[in-house]
C-alpha cells in the first residue's frame, strides 16, 4: 500500500473542489485532490453547463418561432440530437480547464478514485492511504430520487441522463417545479416537446411571489401545463408512456419522467463516522465551513448543506482557502449571495425578499422599483416584460428581486452594493451608457432619492431664495 502525506487532501473534483485545489497548490501548499467520477463535476457535466446549453437551443427555436420586428415567425426545424451536440460541444470547450492535465501542471496531485476515511487523520483510496493536515470534503449532491411509489419499477430521468437523451421527448412530465424542473420545462417546451410540471407546494418557491407571477405566465402562454399544489405519489407505466397520479387524485400521462425534486448530498462513500464527522443530511459545519467535531476537515459547496450553487462552491473555496493556508479565521456569510433562473424570462435575486425584509426590518423597510416597460434598451428591443424591486434600509440596500431580460446579469450590481455596503446613492450617482439594461438599476436607486428631492417643500424653499439671490 502506497502511504501519501500532504497539507491538503481535497475529496471532489467539482466547482468547490478544483477552485480549493487551483488556489492552494499555487500558494505554494502540498495537495492531493481525488475524484471518483468525472472531472469538473455537476457543474461541468450534468449541471449548470449542459442546461444553459440546451436552454441557448430553445432560446434560438423560440426566436424563430416568435418573428417579430419585420420578420416573419416560422415552425423551427428543431434537430434534437444536434441540440445535444451542441450541449455536448459546450462541456468539451470548457472540460480543459477542469482537466488532470491542468490540475498536474498546477502541482496538484490528482487521484481518480473514491475516497473515505479510516480514521480522523487518514483516508483511503484504493491501494492508497491519505495522512493530511487538512481534509476538505467537496463531495457535491446527487438527485434526490424521492419514495413515490411505483418509481422503481418506471423508467425516468434526473439531471445525470437527461442530457444524453437524444431523441426528443413527445412529452416530459417534471415531477418538482424547482430551478430544474422549471429551467428544464421551458427549454423542452421550445424544442417542441409537449411539457407538463407536477409541483407539490409553488413553483420556484423560494423567490419573490411577485416575480415568479410574472415567470409563470410567460411558461403557461409558452404552452407548458405547470400544476402546482400536487404531490406525485405514484407512477406506472413503461418506456414511452409514464403516468403520475397525485395524493390529490389527479393523473397526467406523458412519454417520459424527469425527477427534479432535490438535492442529496453525496456522503455515502466517506465512512464519515471512521473519520469522526459529524453529519445528518450534510456535513455539519459551522459558519468556518470546518467539521464540528474534527477541527482538520471542512466542508464546502454542495457538501456543506447550504445554499447549493456554483457560485457558492467557489465562495466557500476562497473560505476555506484563507483559513487553511493562510491560517486565518474567515466565515462563510449567506446574505450577501445571489441565484438567478435562466428561464425566460430570467428571475434573480439577491439578499431579502420583499416578504423576509418587511418581516425583518418592519417600518424601515423601502421598496424601490423600475419597470422594464420604461426602459429605452428594452423597448427598442421588445423585452419590456419584468421589473427590478430593491428592499432598502436606511440608505442601503438589503435585498433585490429582478425578473426580465439578462436579470441574472443585471443583479450583480445588488450582489457588488450588498457585499460591499454601498449605499443607494453610489449607484444613483453611477453614471451608465445609454440606452442599457443597467440603466434599470439606476433607475431603481434613483427612484429612492425622487420622493426626497422632489416633494420636498424645504429644499423646494431654498431653491426660490437662491434663485431670487443669484445674479
Ligand atoms: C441541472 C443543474 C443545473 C444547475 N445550474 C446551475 C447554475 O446555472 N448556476 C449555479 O450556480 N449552480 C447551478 N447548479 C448547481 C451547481 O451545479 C452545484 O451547486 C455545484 O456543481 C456544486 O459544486 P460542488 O463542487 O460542491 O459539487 P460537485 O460539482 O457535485 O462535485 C463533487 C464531486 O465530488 C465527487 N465525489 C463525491 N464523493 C466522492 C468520494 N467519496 N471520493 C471521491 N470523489 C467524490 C463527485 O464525483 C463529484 O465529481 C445546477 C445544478 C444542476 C443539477
Ligand atoms: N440556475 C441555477 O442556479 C440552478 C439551476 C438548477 C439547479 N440549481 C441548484 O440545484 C438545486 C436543486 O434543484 P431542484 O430543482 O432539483 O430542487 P428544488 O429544491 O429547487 O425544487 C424541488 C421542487 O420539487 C418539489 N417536490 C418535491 N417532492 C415532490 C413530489 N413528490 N411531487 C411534486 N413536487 C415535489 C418541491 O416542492 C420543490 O418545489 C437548486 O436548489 C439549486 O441550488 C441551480
Amino acid at each position: 500500500m502506497e502511504r501519501i502525506s500532504c497539507d491538503i487532501c481535497i475529496v471532489g473534483a467539482g466547482s468547490a473542489g478544483l477552485s480549493v485545489a487551483s488556489g492552494a497548490a499555487q500558494l505554494g501548499a502540498d495537495v492531493v485532490l481525488i475524484e471518483g467520477r468525472k472531472m469538473g463535476g455537476d457543474c461541468l457535466n450534468f449541471g449548470c453547463v449542459p442546461s444553459k446549453a440546451l436552454i441557448a437551443a430553445g432560446k434560438h427555436a423560440q426566436t424563430v418561432r416568435k418573428g417579430g420586428m419585420g420578420v416573419a415567425p416560422a415552425a423551427p426545424q428543431v434537430d434534437f440530437a444536434a441540440a445535444k451536440d451542441h450541449v455536448e460541444a459546450a462541456i468539451e470547450a470548457l472540460a480543459p480547464a477542469d482537466s488532470v492535465e491542468r490540475f498536474e501542471g498546477l502541482g496538484v496531485r490528482v487521484i481518480r478514485d473514491w475516497a473515505r476515511f479510516v480514521s480522523p487523520t487518514e483516508m483511503q483510496v484504493g491501494e492508497r492511504r491519505i495522512k493530511a493536515r487538512r481534509f476538505v470534503l467537496a463531495t457535491g449532491s446527487s438527485p434526490l430520487v424521492p419514495p413515490i411509489e411505483g418509481l422503481d419499477a418506471v423508467p425516468y430521468f434526473t439531471n445525470e441522463t437527461i442530457f444524453d437523451l437524444r431523441e426528443r421527448p413527445e412529452h416530459l412530465i417534471v415531477i418538482g417545479g424547482g430551478n430544474i424542473g422549471m429551467e428544464m420545462a421551458q427549454a423542452h417546451r421550445r424544442l417542441g416537446c409537449k411539457v407538463t410540471v407536477v409541483e407539490g407546494s409553488r413553483a420556484l418557491a423560494k423567490d419573490d411571489p411577485e416575480a415568479v407571477a410574472i415567470l409563470m405566465e410567460r411558461l403557461r402562454g409558452e404552452g407548458i401545463e405547470i400544476v402546482e399544489g400536487e404531490q406525485a405519489a405514484r407512477v406506472t407505466g413503461q418506456d414511452g408512456a409514464v403516468t403520475v397520479e397525485t395524493e390529490g387524485g389527479r393523473s397526467f400521462s406523458g412519454s417520459h419522467l424527469l425527477i427534479a425534486v432535490g438535492r442529496k448530498v453525496n456522503l455515502d462513500r466517506l465512512d464519515l463516522d471512521a473519520g469522526g464527522v459529524k453529519h445528518d443530511r450534510a456535513i455539519e459545519v459551522g459558519d468556518d465551513l470546518r467539521s464540528t467535531s474534527n477541527r482538520r476537515v471542512y466542508a464546502i459547496g454542495d457538501a456543506a448543506g447550504r445554499l447549493q450553487f456554483t457560485h457558492v462552491a467557489g465562495y466557500h473555496a476562497g473560505v476555506v482557502v484563507r483559513s487553511i493556508v493562510f491560517g486565518l479565521p474567515a466565515k462563510a456569510k449567506q446574505h450577501h449571495i445571489p441565484w438567478a433562473t435562466y428561464t425566460d424570462p430570467e428571475l434573480a435575486q439577491v439578499g431579502l425578499t420583499e416578504a423576509q425584509a418587511r418581516e425583518e426590518h418592519g417600518g424601515n423597510l423601502e421598496v424601490v422599483r423600475a419597470e422594464y416597460a420604461e426602459n429605452d434598451r428594452a423597448n427598442t428591443e421588445d423585452r419590456t416584460t419584468g421589473f427590478v424591486k430593491v428592499m432598502v434600509v436606511r440608505g442601503k440596500p438589503v435585498g433585490a428581486t429582478i425578473v426580465g431580460a439578462q436579470a441574472g446579469e443585471l443583479i450583480g450590481v445588488w450582489a457588488l452594493a450588498i457585499a460591499n455596503g454601498l449605499r443607494m446613492k453610489a449607484l444613483a450617482d453611477t453614471v451608465l451608457p445609454y440606452p442599457t439594461l443597467m440603466e434599470l438599476n439606476k433607475k431603481a436607486a434613483s427612484a429612492y432619492f425622487s420622493p426626497r428631492l422632489f416633494g420636498n417643500d424645504t429644499l423646494k424653499s431654498v431653491v426660490g431664495l437662491i434663485q431670487k439671490y443669484l445674479p
